[in-house]
């Protein structure tokens, strides 16, 4: 087997290795004893993972000498609630793990949040391991710390941040994620290349198919999308400036998730991203931040990969231009009551926008909202 690529998270006594490659999980025991030899493991996971690759982690782990038990929870974003925060919380302090054991997140974004949030304040902070097992978490979720569940008035708005120990993203397992999830966290790496990348945008506009189909291609835009988050994580761990930019999209894309109940079979995360990129790329063409150019370049691959680019294409609508700028204003971003969004100059060429104008915002919701549905491309599907 080929070595894994390494990526490493700077962050002083906090930071750690991303290992990114195919077979990763039959080694997860050997390096997670290499990090906590006596370490009793947590697993956290869902049904869908738990089905398919659970037995593989299990066995790794206990070729290792490495005592596990796991929680398990239903796939999807209505996971991120309270509810099933109190649950697992419980369900992990009944495994009678102590503050020197491990939580390992099992899964995709849903999972790594849900219990790196629960490591984060279970016996007032545990160390966790993430094993990112969609594209979304292997490129994004995992990394950072940022961990936290949804409030009905809008998205990770409980949380904490927490770094793991240890990534390890088993490229192989993403063989069995659905296309739908592919392209959702497709939309998170097509972020790294508009955010600050344009060569990379070029790169993934000539080569997506080849990301799709796996391989080398694959493995090198993950471990790009993990270097460039790394890259702002390092410089500024907790938002206080820079990593906002990783926000590109979410304003419009978090408010979207938010008025359709987070019902992943009508919107999924990284499809929120998908429209909110267009959107605040079409907002700064509208501001005369860049050409009009810009948004269709960013629409027409994102359709291309066949990702959703219009609110229209969500099934059951999204709501009014009221309930989005609802969202909106408790967006995590605002300052003193001013919006911040991230707005563009060009590909590549993001910056964060403070004190933006809301009626101006409302003002292109509505107008967006007003295009009505369109049955040419829906989100759903296989
Ligand atoms: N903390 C962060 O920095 C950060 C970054 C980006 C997104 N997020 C969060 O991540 C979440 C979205 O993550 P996601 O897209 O991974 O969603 P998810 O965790 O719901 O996973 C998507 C679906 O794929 C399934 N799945 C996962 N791995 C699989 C595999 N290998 N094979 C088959 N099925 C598999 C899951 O069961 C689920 O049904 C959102 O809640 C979002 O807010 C957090
Ligand atoms: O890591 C970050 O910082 C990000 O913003 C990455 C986003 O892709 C991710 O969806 C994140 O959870 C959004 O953060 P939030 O602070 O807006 O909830
Ligand atoms: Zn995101």
């Amino acid at each position: 087997m080929t070595s894994p690529i390494t990526v490493p998270v700077v962050l002083g006594e906090r930071s750690y290795e991303i290992s990114i490659g195919p077979g990763l999980l039959a080694e997860a025991g050997t390096r997670i004893a290499a990090l906590a030899p006596q370490a009793r493991l947590a697993i956290v996971t869902d049904t869908n993972v738990a089905g398919l690759h659970l037995a593989t982690l299990a066995e790794s782990l206990d070729r290792a000498g490495l005592a596990h038990q796991t929680v398990t929870v239903e796939p999807g974003e209505a996971s991120k609630s309270f509810t099933t925060f109190a649950r697992v919380c419980e369900d992990l302090i009944a495994t009678r793990v102590e503050r020197g054991d491990l939580v390992v997140a099992f899964g995709g974004g849903v999972i790594g949040d849900l219990a790196g949030f629960a490591a984060a304040v279970i016996r007032r902070g545990m160390r966790f391991v993430q094993i990112p097992t969609s594209l979304l978490a292997q490129v994004d979720s995992s990394v950072g710390g940022k961990t936290g569940i949804n409030s009905r008035h809008g998205k990770n708005l409980v949380g904490a941040f927490h770094q793991p120990s240890l990534v390890l993203a088993d490229t192989s397992v993403l063989d069995t994620l659905s296309k739908r999830e592919f392209r959702a966290g497709y939309a998170e790496v097509a972020k790294y290349g508009l955010i600050n990348d344009a060569a990379f945008f070029g790169w993934l506009e000539r080569r997506w198919r080849d990301v799709m189909a796996g391989g080398a291609a694959r493995e090198e835009a993950i471990a790009i999308s993990c270097r460039s988050k790394a890259g702002i994580v390092a410089r500024d761990e907790t938002e206080t400036g820079e990593r906002a930019l990783l926000n590109l999209g979410h304003t419009f894309g978090h408010a979207l998730e938010a008025v359709t109940g987070y019902d992943s079979r009508r919107l999924v995360h990284g499809e929120g991203v998908a429209i909110g990129m267009v959107l605040a790329h079409e907002f700064s063409a509208r501001l005369g931040l860049c050409s009009q150019e810009t948004p269709s370049r960013v629409a027409a691959h994102l359709a291309e990969v066949g990702l959703p680019t219009r609110i229209g294409q969500i099934p059951g609508g999204a709501g009014s231009a009221d309930a989005l700028m609802t969202a909106i204003t408790q967006d995590k971003k605002v300052k003193r009551g001013r919006l911040t969004f991230i707005l563009t100059r060009g590909i590549g060429e993001s910056f964060i926008a403070d004190d933006v104008d809301p009626a101006a915002v409302r003002h292109f919701l509505a107008e967006k909202l007003a295009d009505g549905p369109d049955a040419a491309a829906p989100v759903t599907g296989p």
